[in-house]
Order: C-alpha cells, then sequence, then structure tokens
C-alpha cells in the first residue's frame, strides 16, 4: 500500500493500490528477456487479493439493500483470504460473520478470521463442493437456519471478476502506462501477458476483461491451475490428476465457479505443489517478496510458459515485452506450515554459515 497523502476514514480505504514490481533478478538467472513483473497483493490492508472483492461483494450488498446493519449475519465459505477481507470489512461496518473453510486450511488463516471476530467452522477438505458437509454445504445450511444470514457467495457474485476489472486491473495498466521506456529498460507500453492463478477464477477473469476491453486485446491470459483440480481448458488437462490432493491454498477446485469465464483465458497451465514451493523460494531469495504458495504456482506456471509455449517463448525472448504474474497473499498466512518451514530452515548450509561456524566453534 504505498503512501496514501491523506487520512483515511477506516481500513477499508486501504484494500488494494498494490505494487507493480519487477523481478530483474529472477528474469536474469532464467534468461528471460522480457519485463516480468510481480504484483504484489500481500500489501493489502487485508494481505491478500481477496480484500478487493470482500470490500466490493459487501459495499454492494449495502446499496442493493441485502444488508441490514442490527440484522444481517454474513456467512462464506471460503479458503481464507476471502474470509479475512469478509471479517475486515465486517469489523469496520459492524455485521457479525461466520466462515466456513476446509481442514486444510491453514491456523494461521483460522487465527486471523478469529482475531477479526468472524466464527470459524472447519469443514472435512474432501468433502465435494455440493456435499452438504462441504464447507459450501454448511455455509448454505447456516445461511437456511440462522435469521438475518447471507451468503455473499463469491464463487457466483458478479462483484468478484468486477473488482478486479475496476481495481487490480486498471492499477496494472496504469503502471505500465506510466512507465516510460528507456534504452536500458525498454517498455513496449502495454500489458503483453498476465498470469494468475485460478480459484473462483474472478482475479483471472476480471484481469482479462480490464485490459481486453480497455488496454490491449492482444494481451495473452494465462491461467494456472493446480494438478488435482479441473478448471483447466481443455479438459485433458485435467484427466489425469483430477481429485489428486495438493497442499497449495487457494486455487483449484472440483467445479467451475459461475464468475470464471473460462474462454476468457486463452492458455491454461497445470502446476504441481513442488514447483510452486520451488517458485516461493526464488521469489524470497531473489526479490525480497514474502509470498504464499499460489503466488509460487503463478511464477511456476509463467517460468513454464516461457519455456513450452509458442507465444510464451516469444513474449520471453521480446525486450520490452511487459508480463505480469499476479501474486496473491503473503508468507504471514502459512508460517507454521511444513512446507515453509522446510523451504526457510532446511536449506544447505551456505560457505558463510560454514564460516560463521568456524570463527565461533568452541576451544
Ligand atoms: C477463493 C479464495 N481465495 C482465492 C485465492 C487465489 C485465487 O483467486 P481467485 O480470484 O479466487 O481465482 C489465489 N491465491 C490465494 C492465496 C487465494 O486465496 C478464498 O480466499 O476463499
Amino acid at each position: 500500500m504505498p503512501y496514501s497523502p491523506q487520512i483515511l476514514d477506516n481500513a477499508l480505504g486501504a484494500v488494494g493500490s498494490t505494487p507493480l514490481i519487477r523481478l530483474d533478478r529472477i528474469a536474469k538467472q532464467e534468461g528471460i528477456e522480457c519485463n516480468l513483473l510481480g504484483k504484489v497483493e500481500y500489501t493489502s490492508i487485508g494481505g491478500s487479493v481477496k480484500d478487493r472483492i470482500a470490500k466490493r461483494m459487501v459495499e454492494a450488498a449495502e446499496e442493493e439493500g441485502k444488508l441490514i446493519p442490527g440484522h444481517s449475519i454474513v456467512i462464506e465459505p471460503t479458503s481464507g483470504n476471502t474470509g479475512i477481507g469478509l471479517a475486515l470489512a465486517c469489523a469496520v461496518k459492524g455485521y457479525s460473520v461466520i466462515i466456513t473453510m476446509p481442514n486444510k486450511m491453514s491456523l494461521e488463516k483460522e487465527a486471523a478470521l478469529r482475531a477479526l471476530g468472524a466464527e470459524v467452522v472447519r469443514t472435512p477438505t474432501e468433502a465435494a463442493w455440493d456435499a452438504p458437509e462441504s464447507h459450501i454445504g454448511v455455509a448454505r445450511r447456516l445461511e437456511r437456519e440462522i435469521p438475518g444470514g447471507i451468503i455473499l457467495d463469491q464463487y457466483a457474485n458478479p462483484n468478484n471478476p468486477l473488482a478486479h476489472e475496476l481495481t487490480t486491473g486498471p492499477e496494472i495498466i496504469d503502471a505500465v502506462l506510466s512507465t516510460l521506456g528507456t534504452v536500458e529498460r525498454p517498455s513496449s507500453g502495454k500489458v503483453d501477458a498476465l498470469i494468475a492463478g485460478a480459484g473462483t477464477g474472478g482475479t483471472v477473469t476480471g484481469l482479462s476483461r480490464a485490459v481486453k476491453k480497455t488496454h490491449n486485446k492482444s494481451c495473452i491470459i494465462v491461467g494456472v491451475d493446480p494438478k488435482g483440480s479441473i478448471l483447466a481448458v481443455p479438459e485433458s488437462l485435467n484427466t489425469s490428476d483430477a481429485g489428486a490432493a495438493y497442499i497449495v491454498e487457494g486455487i483449484g477446485y472440483d467445479f467451475v465457479p459461475d464468475v470464471l469465464a473460462r474462454a476468457e483465458v486463452d492458455t491454461w497451465l497445470k502446476t504441481s505443489d513442488d514447483e510452486a514451493f520451488a517458485a516461493v523460494r526464488k521469489l524470497m531469495r531473489s526479490e525480497g517478496l514474502l509470498v504464499g504458495g499460489s503466488s509460487g504456482s503463478a511464477l511456476s506456471g509463467a517460468l513454464r510458459w516461457f519455456k513450452e509455449d509458442k507465444e510464451g517463448k516469444r513474449i520471453a525472448q521480446t525486450k520490452g515485452a511487459n508480463v505480469v504474474v499476479l501474486l496473491p497473499d503473503g508468507i504471514r498466512n502459512y508460517m507454521s506450515k511444513p512446507w515453509f518451514l522446510k523451504l526457510a530452515l532446511e536449506a544447505e548450509p551456505t560457505p558463510l554459515a560454514h564460516t560463521i561456524a568456524s570463527i565461533l566453534k568452541p576451544g
């Protein structure tokens, strides 16, 4: 959240407005000539890209008279970040909130939710989305049985992709347009490709609309879907791993959410947990970005696109082409997760570590 030259009325004024940061070190390591840019969403006030839809869904529901102060109770099935955004908005606006969340999701996200005043109900990760015991099924039951209960429904609510069409996308376009190219750092002056992971698909759909409608209809939109999920097109990409468990949180589903416009994504790539976490390590060690697992999925998808796709190879080697990777959240949500502790604490000792040990060895 860049410096704001004014006093904000409340935390919702600090949703979004995130930086677009050059990933030059990774680009150099990978032999990439284009401008590789990260949209770093963990600087948003609630810690993720999902703050944007939470704010817009709540404010739209208030404008439509669906949220009544002192009566309504917001209920939402979520992998956590949308819940945190909603809990933040409800803390500011005075609504009670109930979050249903699969057991797989981190304790850190649950702790943040509870700290913001949300009630949290955990559900079986393996439950099918339409099973009564799933996070969606339990939310729907609570909505039926709790007076004033209302699910704002990120999976079908048009304000989900609209939030990205009206904020995330324009921020990216504005940053690219306002950064003039130089001899040392040429720029095509447009967003040439955008890579984003898909959970509800609201981000990738909204970004596609923002860029193609108002800026560059030739921009290539690349969707990243984890192995085990079924969002990618063509369906043949999904068959070999359909239903397989994966650790990365926030992306991939066993159904295609209404807000995901698959036809507005030009290319889909499947990624693995190992690729994702290796890319997280690159973003931390080479770019100083303390990102979450799905940011690694998005970057690993981009790097694979550069290597394996005809258009990806062309753009990767085009000086001045601007390629944006959406980095949805930060490591705050995963600090105690084994995948992160392994990445951070089990690295091979560096030569410097050996030097320190030899200096400080007893005796
Ligand atoms: C669907 C939810 N999160 C989406 C998400 C995504 C995908 O964003 P979508 O706009 O939902 O496709 C990527 N990375 C992380 C860490 C996320 O939390 C949720 O928080 O309920």
